[in-house]
């Protein structure tokens, strides 16, 4: 049972997501039947329905809103999840299986903008979720440093081209970490959509980033996911990136075995990244189809796309640079979600030269 004082907050907080005027795929499948199905329920990790929904809680500007605790949360609120699951990655449903791994023939894709005309940098990330360790809500401090170093000594263990070097954000000065912030190699401090949904406990505390020298080859340890490893150079080159991160994904998951899902595919903490966990994005100016906001967000949806702001997540675009990247990453290949990129970007393009 979870205790009274838990479900009372759950409740406050529910009726006012109701009464307010959040977009958030929350308040859209989060109905009172679902409410009353799930308020009850507990993961073996203690994990409540208020563990996986107090971000869009507190945050009514949420797109989702909705984070996993813990993995086995999945299934427990599945009421809740599958729906806004099945919304974000374009109908894939709850009996749908997310398909094997499949990175593809690397050699097909190519650089998309070879001129440099349009792109500033391009860059593709995926997570990784280490196994036998619970997501940020449920971890110890203890693990925190036991994580951070597994991967600090995994990673030095690379070589050629990925060979770098591991750095805490322990320790790490204020101009360092922000000068790294502003080149976007590092994750931001302070995510309030993190913060409200637990994800920041014990900070900076096992949180780090790996980086070869020429920082086109990346890890981040422990913000959103336990992993999240990054390839990006400037230019359209996507080739070029996404056979990086493909080399080094290849090597790295056999030192550290990944948590892995047989319907969900690879296993993160927000339902947007599962599957594939790819996103592919590119930093781009299309000052003609952006001259309108709405236009540009309408073309980039045709093609499953999404649209963000320079900084990321809930900035806005500075300078008329834009990162549009693949939406969805589940029910397709790994392959699949970068080509969706990459056919939607080479759209967008044409579209702009036509204007
Ligand atoms: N194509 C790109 N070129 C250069 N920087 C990029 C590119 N795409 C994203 N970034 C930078 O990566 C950083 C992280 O962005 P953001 O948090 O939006 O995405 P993410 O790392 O994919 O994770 P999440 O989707 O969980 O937020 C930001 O600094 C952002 O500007
Ligand atoms: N980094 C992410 N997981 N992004 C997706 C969702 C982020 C935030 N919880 C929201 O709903 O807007």
């Amino acid at each position: 049972m979870v205790d009274a004082a838990t479900i009372e907050k759950m409740e406050a907080g529910f009726a006012k997501l109701q009464a307010s005027d959040s977009k958030s795929l929350l308040k859209k499948y989060l109905t009172k039947e679902v409410f009353d199905a799930l308020k009850n329920k507990k993961t073996s990790f203690g994990s409540t329905l208020l563990d996986c929904i107090q971000s869009g809680l507190e945050n009514f500007d949420s797109g989702v809103g909705i984070y996993a605790p813990d993995a086995e949360a999945y299934t427990v609120f599945a009421d809740l999840f599958d729906p806004i699951i099945e919304d974000y990655h374009n109908g894939f449903k709850k009996d749908d299986k997310h398909p094997p791994k499949n990175w593809g023939d690397v050699e097909t894709l190519g650089n998309l903008d070879a001129a440099g005309e349009f792109i500033v940098s391009t860059r593709v990330r995926c997570g990784r979720s280490m196994e036998g360790y619970p997501f940020n809500p449920c971890l110890t401090e203890a693990q925190y440093k036991e994580m951070e170093d597994k991967v600090s000594a995994t990673l030095s263990g690379l070589e050629g081209e990925l060979k770098g070097t591991f750095y805490p954000l322990t320790g790490m000065s204020k101009e360092v970490q922000q000068k790294l912030i502003d080149d976007h190699f590092l994750f931001k401090e302070g995510d309030r959509f993190l913060q409200a949904a637990n994800a920041c406990r014990f900070w900076p505390t096992g949180r780090g980033i790996y980086h070869n020298e020429n920082k086109t080859f990346l890890v981040w340890c422990n913000e959103e996911d336990h992993l999240r490893l990054i390839s990006m150079q400037m230019g359209g080159d996507l080739k070029q990136v996404y056979k990086r991160l493909v080399t080094a994904v290849n090597d790295i998951e056999k030192r550290i075995p990944f948590s892995h899902n047989d319907r969900l595919g690879f296993l993160t903490f927000c339902p947007t990244n599962l599957g594939t966990t790819v996103r592919a994005s590119v930093h781009i100016k299309l000052p003609k189809l952006a001259a309108d906001k709405a236009k540009l967000e309408e073309v980039a949806s045709k093609y499953h796309l999404q649209v963000r702001g320079t900084r990321g997540e809930h900035t806005e675009a500075e300078g008329g640079v834009y990162d549009i990247s693949n939406k969805r990453r589940m029910g397709l290949t790994e392959y699949d979600a970068v080509k969706e990129m990459y056919d939607g970007i080479a759209e967008l393009i044409k579209i702009e030269k036509s204007l």
